[in-house]
């Protein structure tokens, strides 16, 4: 008999646990268009991701169902919806992170949105992961801030970030994700993370403005579990490569020092 799959949040517990660190492809549906998508699957498959978000701040293209269907069509990669709205449910995803944006006090992004989504959500068969979700300052204002009307944490405070992620956790929910937003100038810092990671158990989730194999390598020594590249593979695909690099050497790394330890 064939084993069950394991569900995306046991299968992302066992990589922690495993200490195998991951590595998802933000794909916004505004900035992509099928040619790209189909690009990108191509590279993808000779440079193996472990996850693509779909999500964007406005999702003003009605495709994103569309693209969806496309990466089901061409691969086995999860596809987790990333949505910034309860508006932004379309297409055959496997689950959804189900964000609750913990570091600011907007209602609407705590709870409100979440109510009228749920039947939906119910409705959908959709894997949900419920997620503490961080904007941290990263040095300008970015989209996520100024569409959730929230300030996001300051960048230079570890110990904010690590009391809302506890906060997060006692609440209940299961991952959390650090974000310096889309293109951040600088991404969330190594004493973040590491304190974050420190004061939590869930698998920690970070991303923003993560543009180089150094700043990939740093967020994952710091403590991420899974990293998110956005803006900088839509801007030079090719990057795939390197990105996917980083994470797969980090993991060959980890495995050499567990065998030795
Ligand atoms: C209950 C449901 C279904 C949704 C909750 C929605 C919540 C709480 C969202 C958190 C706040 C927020 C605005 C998150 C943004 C997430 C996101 C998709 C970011 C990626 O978009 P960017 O790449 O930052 O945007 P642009 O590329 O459009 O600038
Ligand atoms: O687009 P970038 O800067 O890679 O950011 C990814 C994501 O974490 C933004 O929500
Ligand atoms: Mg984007």
């Amino acid at each position: 008999m064939r084993p069950t799959p394991l569900s995306l949040y046991d299968a992302l517990r066992a990589r922690q646990q495993h200490g195998r660190k991951a590595l998802a492809v933000l794909l916004d549906p505004d900035n992509l268009d099928e040619t790209s998508l189909l690009h990108l699957l191509s590279l993808s498959e000779t440079h193996p991701v472990d996850y693509f978000f779909v999500g964007g701040s406005l999702v003003i293209s009605s495709h994103q169902a569309a693209l969806i269907t496309l990466i089901k069509a061409h691969s086995d990669v999860p596809v987790l919806l990333f949505p910034s709205h309860s508006m932004h449910l379309d297409g055959p995803a496997d689950g959804l992170l189900l964000l609750s944006l913990i570091s600011g006090r907007n209602p609407d992004f705590l709870i409100g949105q979440h109510v009228v989504a749920a039947p939906r959500l119910k409705a959908s068969g959709l894997q949900l992961l419920s997620t503490g979700y961080m904007l941290v300052d990263s040095g300008r204002p970015t989209t996520a801030s100024y569409m959730s009307g929230t300030a996001p944490m300051p960048y230079n405070k570890p110990g904010i970030a690590a009391c809302t992620a506890l906060a997060g956790e006692q609440l209940g929910l299961k991952l959390m994700y650090l974000d310096g937003g889309s293109g951040a100038e600088n991404p969330v810092s190594g004493a973040m993370i590491a304190a974050v990671r420190e004061a939590v158990s869930a698998p920690l989730i970070v991303g923003g403005g993560l543009n180089s194999g150094e700043k990939l390598y740093a967020a994952l020594a710091a403590g991420a579990d899974v990293v998110v590249v956005g803006n900088h593979i839509e801007d030079k695909p090719e990057f795939l490569a390197e990105a996917v690099g980083v994470v797969a050497s980090f993991n060959q790394v980890a495995a050499s020092q567990r065998v030795f330890q």
